[in-house]
């Protein structure tokens, strides 16, 4: 620590300037707390700068170029789509360029935050400090994030990978780039890669996409492979080596024992890191999931300390880091009694066909309330937008115990939008009649969440009874 040491007091001292620190000093700053943010690195985090920013800018790319492929579907010649790669990381670049003033330290002083560009760590339970800083504050929110975890396989960490904090900009297009993990990282990179002119094998020790409805994901995966992407489930990689410049992954299945490829992507998972920052001293603690905190987000061995976001050692989303500030602000703040699991969680992968999920799947509703699970369905290859467009592939399904919406699952283009609708009911306790009861524009594709709501009701609605009932109310004149 350097001699001129800037001794600060804070109502709120935060580390981390990714989406969950930056969203709860906002809210406090805006509220009139004194707050002070430490940022080692970006502002911005992960989310702006090496995750859901440029994952989604790359994928509009690939985009671009599968819509060139596709076009002579519409009637429309076109030449094969060239890859210039230099001016798709040009695109992605200023995707994060034009976005980061939003979360740019001037916005945040703007605030009236002190923002501090420095490695924060405890020096005891309610101080935290940094190479030119000493705040002690009333409550601290450790927002730090995660990290690519890098499995123990042998020979990987003596090998060139790749992790999200460098895909983005590697030199050159990859010839042959090897995915390890088949998640929303492994199958969004995947098929990015794939439809600007890569090479794409994906190895996944499970099944792709295992936290999504089996059925989407399968929908979803079988796309991909007609895409070119080979996806290689319930391959295990057990070894990395290297040859001639090229990079070999063994695996323990015989069906596909070596891959060889250009590049390699590590993609099986994150961890959130406490490295360097003296949890001890702040009577902090942490396991391997992160800090250990409730669904109050808040640290029970220091209670002045909560934890958002990643570091949480919950889903691991942007808006849930945002939905973190959010229940720290009203539980901190507003002394409401808000917990984490106050609202089902959506989940979105960005592939075509996007596949989104909300609350319970469909087996996880089997497997927590038995038998009385039921579903209700509509394909995309029935509504009216989707065949004029000719994107008719996927299926809104909801899953439903004793009548009551409890998770869904969408699959197919614009997934991740048209599952708003139902999780505002959810969230909002609204019955399934309320997912029936209004008008949808015609032709939409969110059509499909009103049309798996009133398949849940045709049986009753078209029954004989109500056809008696009619029958009977005709003859009031
Ligand atoms: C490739 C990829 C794509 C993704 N796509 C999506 C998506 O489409 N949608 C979605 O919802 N989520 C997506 N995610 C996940 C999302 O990026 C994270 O869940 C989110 O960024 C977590 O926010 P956070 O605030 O917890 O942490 P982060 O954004 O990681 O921020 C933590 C910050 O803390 C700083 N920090 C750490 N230690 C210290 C210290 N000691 N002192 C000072 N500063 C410190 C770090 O430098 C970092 O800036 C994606 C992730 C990846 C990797
Ligand atoms: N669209 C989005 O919202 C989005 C996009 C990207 C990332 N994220 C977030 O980032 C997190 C991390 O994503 P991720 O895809 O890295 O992790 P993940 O945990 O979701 O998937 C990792 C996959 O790697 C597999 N794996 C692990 N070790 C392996 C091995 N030795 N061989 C073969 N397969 C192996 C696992 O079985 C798993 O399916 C996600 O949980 C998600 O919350 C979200």
């Amino acid at each position: 620590m350097t001699s001129s040491v800037q001794d600060l007091k804070a109502d709120l001292c935060i580390i981390g300037a990714g989406s969950g620190g930056l969203s709860a000093a906002a809210g406090a700053a805006q509220l009139g707390l004194k707050v002070v943010l430490y940022e080692k690195h970006e502002m911005g985090g992960d989310c702006l700068n090496y995750g859901c920013v440029p994952s989604k800018a790359l994928l509009s790319a690939a985009k671009a170029a599968a819509g060139v492929r596709e076009a002579y579907k519409y009637g429309i010649r076109t030449v094969d789509p060239k890859t210039d790669w230099e001016a798709v990381k040009a695109h992605v670049a200023g995707a994060i360029a034009t976005i980061a003033p939003v979360d740019s330290q001037e916005r945040f002083e703007g605030l009236g935050v002190t923002v501090i560009r420095e490695a924060a760590r405890f020096s005891d339970k309610k101080t935290i400090v940094s190479e030119s800083s000493r705040t002690q504050a009333r409550r601290i929110i450790i927002a730090t994030g995660s990290r690519a975890f890098i499995p123990p396989i042998e020979g990987l960490k003596d090998a060139p990978y790749l992790t999200n904090e460098t895909i983005f900009t590697v030199p050159n297009l990859p010839r042959h780039l090897v995915i390890l993990g088949g998640g929303p990282i492994g199958l969004e990179m995947a098929q990015a890669f794939v439809r600007l002119g890569s090479k794409v094998t994906v190895i996944e020790m499970g099944r792709a996409m295992p936290r999504a409805d089996a059925e989407h994901a399968a929908i979803a995966i079988k796309a991909l492979r007609e895409e070119g992407v080979t996806i290689l489930e319930q391959h295990k990689a057990q070894r990395v080596s290297q040859e001639n410049g090229s990079i070999r992954v063994h695996t323990d299945n015989d069906a596909a024992p070596m891959i060889e490829g250009s590049h390699l992507l590590v993609a099986t998972g994150r961890r959130a890191v406490p490295d360097g920052l003296d949890l001890e001293k702040g009577g902090v603690e942490f396991n391997q999931k992160g800090i250990v905190v409730g669904d109050k987000l808040r640290s029970h061995s220091n209670p002045r300390v909560w934890a958002l976001g990643d570091a949480a050692g919950m889903e691991q989303f942007t808006h849930i880091a945002g939905w973190h500030a959010s229940v720290f602000t009203r539980r901190a703040l507003f002394k409401q009694g808000t917990k984490a699991s106050s609202l089902p969680v959506p989940a979105v992968t960005y592939t075509s066909p996007e596949v989104a999920q909300l609350g319970l799947t469909e087996a996880e509703a089997i497997a927590k309330h038995g038998s009385k699970v039921t579903t209700s369905a509509f394909p995309f290859h029935e509504n009216d937008r989707a065949i004029a467009e000719g994107k008719t592939l996927g299926e809104c399904k909801l899953v439903l115990y004793k009548g009551k919406l409890v998770g869904a699952s969408i699959v197919g283009e614009g997934a991740g939008d048209i599952l708003q609708l139902v999780s505002v009911a959810m969230s909002n306790g609204l019955k399934l009649t309320a997912l029936t009861n209004f008008i949808s524009p015609y032709p939409t594709r969110a059509e499909v969440v009103k049309r798996a709501a009133s398949a849940h009701f045709t049986p009753v609605v078209f029954s004989k009874n109500a056809q008696r009932l009619v029958g009977l109310l005709q003859r009031i004149p």
